[in-house]
């Protein structure tokens, strides 16, 4: 990258910009990146929020909206010309069975190959990839991962679309790391994998608030509390990416084919019991201390679900939250703790716990169709 520290010279490239994460990386970017001088949204959906930004709230920088698709490579490459840096976190995130394992495949392995080329074809020289904790696990045999950290020995086994295409995704990216772009210069790649990330524009979190205010303000505990499920601000993880994506320059040494847990100071709880810490002060209650019905009678019931699922696909798209594979992850312990991150390049969450926490709570309050 060009010494820039006056003059804004960069010009990044955010894919899936748009999103949940995305908007908070493309936010993000525009307050903590000064030597930012065009920052490109590649969405296949371009959000309304986004014109606002381009009128008011980008100050100098050039925000340029890109809708496009990352299975197509000339549009992924005639999108990246000229820029410095890309983080790629467009992906089909679903676990739900709302896309076919088709789909999941070709937007989060052949997007991901594609953007890997248009880096190489473009002169593009630092590509940050959003992985998952899904690449590692929970795996199938509900093994618990507990306190681990990116060298923790784990028997990560998927069978399910999505961690399956993240997984082959990073590796991509990994393995692309010091190839020669356009121009004879090494490509820097690196990957950070988030654990469940929540915070204002979360759509799961969104979900179960409207699924409590039409059970009278009420849910039914289904985990059992001693499960617990790592998860991590949304804008902490917005600010790790804008970080490495600063640092890789300076430490690609270091930095380049690496990958990184992105993880902040939320506590450690079963998914359930987390999700009240914002539900809970906007008037859900969680109710029952052990799970109302027991774990063989929601196997069941989420095997139902699958079954309905695939019945009824020619007539409808019936996508409970509910399913083996939802089921199995809420019910198996991972949290990580590590930090390879702040050893590297110096990582601090920049939200606190409280701060993260009450973000989330006034999203929530204020979100459409509230108790409040
Ligand atoms: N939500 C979570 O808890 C976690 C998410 N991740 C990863 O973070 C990334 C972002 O996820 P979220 O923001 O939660 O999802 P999201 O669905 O809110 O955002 C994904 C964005 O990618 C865009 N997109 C999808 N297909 C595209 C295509 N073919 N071409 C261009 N853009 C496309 C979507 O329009 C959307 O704006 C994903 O790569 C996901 O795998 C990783 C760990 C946890
Ligand atoms: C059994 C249900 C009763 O309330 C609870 C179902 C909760 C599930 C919908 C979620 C539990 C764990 C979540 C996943 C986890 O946070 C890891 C993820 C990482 C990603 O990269 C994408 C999202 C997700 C798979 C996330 C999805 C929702 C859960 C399965």
């Amino acid at each position: 990258m060009a010494d820039s520290a006056q003059v804004p010279t960069l010009v990044y490239l955010v894919t899936g910009g748009c999103g949940f994460l995305g908007e908070h990386i493309v936010r993000m970017l525009l307050e903590r990146e000064p030597r930012l001088r065009e920052l490109r949204v590649f969405d296949l959906h371009l959000s309304s929020w986004l014109e606002e930004l381009k009128t008011e709230g980008a100050g100098p920088v050039q925000v340029t909206a890109i809708q496009g698709d990352v299975t197509q490579a000339h549009e992924v490459a005639a999108a990246m010309a000229g820029s410095h840096v890309v983080i790629h976190t467009a992906g089909l995130v679903d676990v739900f069975g709302k896309a076919s394992p088709k789909t999941i495949h070709k937007v989060n392995v052949q997007g991901t190959r594609n953007v890997i080329d248009a880096c190489v074809q473009t002169g593009t020289r630092f590509l940050v990839y959003t992985s998952s904790m899904e690449v590692v696990g929970p795996n199938t045999k509900g093994h618990p991962f507990y306190r681990g950290n990116e060298d923790t020995p784990y028997e990560a086994v998927h069978r399910h679309p999505y961690p399956c295409s993240k997984a082959l995704a990073e590796q991509l990216v990994l393995e692309a790391n010091g190839r020669k772009v356009n121009g004879g210069l090494p490509l820097v790649t690196c990957a950070l994998r988030p654990t469940g990330i929540y915070g204002e524009g979360h759509q799961v979190m969104r979900d179960f608030y409207h699924q409590g205010l039409r059970f009278g303000g009420r849910l039914f505990r289904a985990v059992p509390a001693s499960v617990e499920h790592g998860r991590v601000y949304v804008g902490n993880v917005a600010w790790m990416h804008v970080l490495v994506a600063q640092e890789l320059e300076q430490r690609a040494a270091l930095m380049g084919g690496q990958v990184y847990f992105c993880y902040d100071k939320s506590p450690y709880k079963s998914y359930e019991d987390f999700n009240m810490e914002f539900l809970n002060p906007c008037g859900i209650r969680l109710i029952g201390t052990h799970p109302l019905l027991p774990y063989w009678l929601l196997a069941l019931l989420a095997a139902l679900n699958a079954l309905l699922q695939w019945l009824l696909r020619p007539l409808v798209l019936y996508t409970p939250l509910l399913n083996p594979y939802t089921l199995a992850v809420a019910n198996t312990t991972f949290t990580v703790s590590t930090n390879k991150a702040q050893r590297h390049f110096g990582y601090k969450p920049l939200f606190s716990w409280e701060e993260s926490r009450a973000r989330t709570i006034h999203w929530v309050q204020t979100m459409e169709g509230s108790a409040r």
